[in-house]
């Protein structure tokens, strides 16, 4: 188990890491989220013993990393996958770093294979692609057989196949009962590889709990609304009347009206009372990713002038909403047979969602949201 109490680093002025505590623990992958800057690698690298805290501290089965006996079997690592010398085969790189820690040298042989790059093991990894360059790093992280694993980013630069490999590795060496803490900053990647969330924003924890417990606390229901698509007037008349009775509505691209705060019956009523036919009036859940947004939008340091979450207002008040089929993403109508029946929620949209589409999320996170980056903050 990685223990954290209190942990805090602060480089001069900047607090990259703010009193966090948090616990990961074996048998399961657990995500850690946050946008970009939020103070991820700070604490990987002071769990790995890289970075002193400033205060608070951090251990690994109950001990600070650099007291570890023999760390390099108990603890394997990925943390910046072009950390390696380039001149080297890929081969010959695992062989230094197994006769450092003691360890055979059939072993080099055995997580080549596993990582799949058996057949490149002799080309110097200065030639490699970004993704043959992860999983380098993931087989050096894997060859000590440790119990608990670190992995800062490590689908950066894979191909669809190579996220799909990565998510399977990590449930499986979490399903052989070690810990697993995977960093990024994708929640739409997180939800389908971890089974628990730490998310943190500005270093400080915003949430620690299940990735079910997640959706529960944060994502929240509306409506989608439309209106015949040659009646604009139509739809800023519904508009107005769902403003006046306390609704709130936000235009979406295709023309249709996302609304809040009402519940669909209401909603009926209200387009029914001005006048106004509905082509569209159905019940939604915000995506897993939104949520996440929504969680951390306080915390971005960055954020594009075009960013249309910010429109989107706090969530409506109500009760934990624990979804069970899968999400769609935020502008797909609801797929064929999953027309919800569940109890309403405040707003009365009853909440078909779950795990997220491939839809999910609009724009990927945080990192596309990034208009320009403070570079005197990037002194590493
Ligand atoms: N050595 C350093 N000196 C000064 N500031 C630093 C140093 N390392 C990190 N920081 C700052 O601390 C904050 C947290 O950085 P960190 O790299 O831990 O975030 P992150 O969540 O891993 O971000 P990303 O997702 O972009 O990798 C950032 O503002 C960063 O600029």
């Amino acid at each position: 188990m990685i223990e954290a109490v209190r942990l805090t680093k602060r480089y001069g002025a900047k607090t990259a890491v703010d009193d966090l505590s948090f616990q990961v623990r074996p048998g399961v992958v657990t995500g850690f989220l946050g946008p970009n800057g939020s103070g991820k690698s700070t604490t990987m690298r002071m769990i790995l013993g890289l970075d002193r805290p400033t205060s608070g501290r951090v251990t690994i089965g109950g001990h600070p990393f650099r007291e570890l006996p023999n760390a390099p079997r108990q603890v394997g690592a990925l943390l910046d996958a072009r950390a390696v010398h380039g001149g080297r085969t890929a081969r010959n790189h695992l062989l230094a770093l197994a006769q450092l820690a003691g360890i055979p040298a059939g072993r080099v042989d055995e997580v080549l294979g596993v990582v799949g790059l058996q057949d490149v093991a002799r080309k110097r990894s200065n030639g490699f692609s970004l993704g043959m360059g992860q999983r380098l790093g993931i087989a050096a992280a894997l060859l000590g057989d440790p119990q608990v694993l670190l992995f800062d980013e490590p689908v950066n630069g894979l191909d669809p196949e190579g996220i799909l490999w990565v998510r399977n590795l990590m449930k499986a060496l979490a399903a052989e009962g070690r810990t697993v803490f995977v960093s990024s900053h994708l929640m739409s990647e997180m939800a389908l590889t971890a089974d628990h969330l730490i998310v943190i924003g500005r270093g400080r924890l915003l949430a620690d709990m299940s990735v079910r417990e997640f959706i529960a606390a944060n994502s929240a229901g509306f409506a989608r609304v439309r209106v015949p698509s040659d009646e604009p007037e139509q739809r800023e008349k519904l508009t107005a009347a769902l403003t006046g009775a306390g609704g709130f509505v936000l235009p979406e691209r295709d023309g249709a009206l996302r609304v809040t705060g009402l519940a669909l019956s209401r909603i009926s009523d209200l387009a029914h009372g001005a006048g106004v036919r509905l082509w569209e009036l159905s019940p939604h859940q915000a995506s897993l990713e939104e949520a996440y947004m929504r969680l951390t939008q306080s915390a971005v340091d960055y954020r594009s002038t075009d960013d249309r979450l910010a429109e989107l207002g706090p969530l409506p008040e109500q009760g934990p909403v624990v979804p069970d089929v899968p999400l769609e993403g935020w502008y797909a109508p609801p797929p064929p047979g999953t027309a919800p029946s569940g109890p309403a929620g405040p707003s009365g949209t009853p909440g078909p969602s779950g795990a997220p589409g491939p839809g999910a999320g609009r724009g990927g996170g945080a990192r596309e949201s990034r208009t320009h980056e403070n570079s005197t903050e990037d002194t590493r």
